[in-house]
């Protein structure tokens, strides 16, 4: 006998999205097996962000399905995708500024436990949050800074914290949008110790522009070009594209 498959953690079919006459997402798939590491390059404006918006549920596609798992979450907006564990990066204006680190955490931790954040104190011992934001931020390297206001911290840090505060709703499915954007040499090694380290069994799609972090962290890659797939592979497949190296990488290729 054999065993039913696995469905994918997430899968995009035949997606498409249209701003007026422009089609940023043109028929796009994608499937995801849980614990893939699987990264969507490409120029700007080829329709990275839009992909992202319509798999979180911020956008509602034309045409075409999303799937966490074996559920189809097309008709689904955001908050109910990440009750079933899909999780995106906080953009840094959401990083609840003037709290700290440790308090930050907790409160995540607590509105993805489905209470109020005023409320977090009340729910502290019994829920553990503090020993969950304790382990949150080993994981994403500032436990030596739970006791800083999030605001203050290096901007490095402030982007170490956003995917903490995603991990805080202990997702199956992590969206990273460009994590190491504007970060220094030093920060983007912090960053890639951080992704290397996440748990193995989370599935991730991160849209990236380094391609030293692409090809360190994925097992996967979708070159996204004018809406549409240019085309998926290892990253060894697309490193050795002649396609891609032209279109996207900027090389010559004789
Ligand atoms: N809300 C919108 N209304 C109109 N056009 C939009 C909207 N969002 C995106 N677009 C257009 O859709 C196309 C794809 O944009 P998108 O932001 O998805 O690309 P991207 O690959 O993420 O680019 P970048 O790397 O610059 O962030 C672009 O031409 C953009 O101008």
């Amino acid at each position: 006998m054999t065993a039913a498959p696995v469905p994918a953690a997430l899968a995009a079919e035949d997606l498409r999205k249209s701003f007026g006459a422009l089609e940023a997402t043109g028929g796009v798939s994608l499937a995801l097996p849980p614990g893939r590491r699987h990264a969507v390059i490409g120029p700007n404006g080829a329709g990275k962000t839009t992909l992202f918006n319509l798999l979180s549920g911020a956008l509602r596609p034309d045409g075409g399905r999303v799937r966490l798992g074996a559920a189809d979450v097309t008709a689904e907006g955001p908050d109910a995708r990440a009750r079933r564990g899909l999780a995106r990066s906080f953009q840094r204006n959401s990083l609840f500024p003037g709290m700290t680190v440790e308090a930050a955490l907790m409160t995540a931790a607590a509105i993805a436990g489905g209470r109020s954040a005023v409320f977090w104190r009340r729910f502290d011992r019994e829920r553990g949050l503090a020993g969950e934001a304790t382990a949150i931020a080993e994981r994403i390297g500032l436990a030596d800074q739970l006791g800083q206001v999030a605001g203050s911290l290096a901007y490095g840090a402030q982007r170490q914290l956003e995917i903490g505060l995603a991990l805080a709703t202990r997702p199956s499915v992590l969206l990273l949008d460009e994590p190491t954007a504007g970060m220094s040499p030093e920060e983007t090694r912090a960053m890639q110790r951080l992704l290397a380290g996440l748990p193995a069994a989370m599935t991730i799609l991160v849209i990236e522009h380094d391609m030293d972090v692409v090809f360190d962290l994925a097992d996967r890659v979708t070159v996204l070009d004018h809406g549409a797939v240019l085309l998926e592979g290892t990253p060894d497949e697309i490193r050795g594209s002649d396609l891609v190296r032209r279109r996207y990488l900027g090389e010559r290729t004789g």
